[in-house]
């Protein structure tokens, strides 16, 4: 190195040091604030009562952030680092314990890890209904369930779960699905015999798979996380899964984003047992049960449409054949304290035979 260059560096490098010595004080600075907020909770509510994790707040944060950003950070990368920030300080206030469909290194703990942030503690659990029965136990403070994939549509089984538990969506997200083709670490391409995956990942993947691996032998396994688990001790295989499988199982990407369609998107519910505050840009999903009989449909939808409301879902499943015919899953702009969409559940309950209020919640953030 020049002494030109390591002038410059070493200037440019006091100065990093400043500005970290400040950011660290000002962090330090922001977590005092949540312990004060926590003993201010703990004050009003009661020690057992408290809510400490408060979604409406963490997405009004969080679009503030990306709101006043002006770079050269982008917007998404800010909002990551101050994710982070409020995961640590929540955890000063209390850890947050979070169920999940198991085991860890599946796309729902990387759904659990980008909503709630590195210091949340992860619950694997081996079913759906686990995870909704330990939420509202209390066994677990938060839950995490995909709700709907952009190629495979609804999770009905999670759905139909909300019919038989009393939970509150707190929250929901969205996350870019991405398969890479993993690996133990100096595997080559040509070494791939075997490949394990989830049977959606190996759907997703058809065309990949059919135009590189048309010869390997597909194993389908419970989960990607497992298929990494085997691929990482078994030479001559290779596993379908995402980022956080690799870094779990240490296993390396032979080809990255594998998937037929690009644009693979699974959206999240995350699963509570509070009611979430008006966040300003929220939703309300509801559960509707109705007759069939001529026009059902249009006048549970016109209410909607006469209070400008807008629909961001409606999924119709089979009622469960008592009293009832038909059951709707309807998704919503708005929150249930706003008073348009209190005219609208009143009219809706008036007008059904069972409404069933799942949540208002602020819209997916990151
Ligand atoms: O504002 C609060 O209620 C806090 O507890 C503080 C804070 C934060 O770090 O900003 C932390 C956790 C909550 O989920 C929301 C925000």
């Amino acid at each position: 190195m020049t002494t030109k260059q390591e002038e410059a560096l070493g200037e440019l490098r006091q100065q990093i040091d400043s500005i970290d010595k400040q950011i660290h004080q000002l962090l330090n600075q922001r977590a005092r604030c949540a312990q004060g907020v926590a003993e201010v909770k703990q004050e009003f509510q009661g020690e057992e009562d408290a809510v400490f994790y408060r979604p409406e707040r963490e997405a009004q944060v969080l679009r503030r952030v990306m709101e006043r950003n002006e770079g050269p950070l982008p917007d998404k990368e800010v909002a990551r680092l101050f994710r982070e920030i409020m995961s640590v300080c929540l955890a000063l206030e209390q850890p947050m314990r979070v169920a999940f469909l198991g085991p860890e290194g599946t796309f729902t703990h990387q759904a659990a890890l980008k909503h709630f942030g590195g210091s949340a503690v992860s619950a694997p659990l081996t079913s759906l209904d686990q995870v909704f029965r330990e939420v509202e136990a209390g066994a677990a403070h938060y839950g995490v369930v995909p709700i709907e994939n952009s190629t495979e549509g609804m999770a009905t089984h999670t759905l139909d779960l909300f019919k038989r538990f009393n939970l509150q969506i707190c929250g929901e997200l969205e996350l870019p699905i991405h398969h890479q083709l993993l690996a133990q670490a100096g595997t080559e391409s040509s070494d791939v015999k075997t490949i394990y995956a989830h049977q959606e990942s190996f759907a997703q993947c058809s065309n990949w798979l059919e135009q590189h691996y048309p010869q390997a032998a597909k194993i389908t396994v419970n989960s990607n996380a497992e298929g990494a688990r085997i691929a990482a001790g078994e030479q001559g295989a290779a596993a379908i899964a995402g980022d956080i499988a690799a870094d779990l199982y240490k296993l390396e990407a032979l080809a990255r984003n594998i998937e037929d369609l690009p644009d693979n998107t699974t959206r999240f519910l995350i699963l509570g047992n509070q009611d979430v505050g008006v966040s300003g840009k929220d939703k309300t999903s509801i559960l509707l049960c109705a007759h069939d009989k001529p026009g059902a449909l249009y006048s549970l939808l016109e209410p909607f449409h006469r209070h400008g409301i807008s629909l961001t879902r409606i999924e119709t499943r089979p009622g469960n054949g008592t009293g009832w015919s038909y059951m709707f899953y309807i998704d919503f702009e708005g929150h249930a304290e706003e008073p348009g969409v209190q005219e609208v559940l009143k009219e809706l309950e008036a007008g059904s035979v069972e409404l069933k209020l799942l949540g208002s919640y602020p819209q997916a953030v990151l």
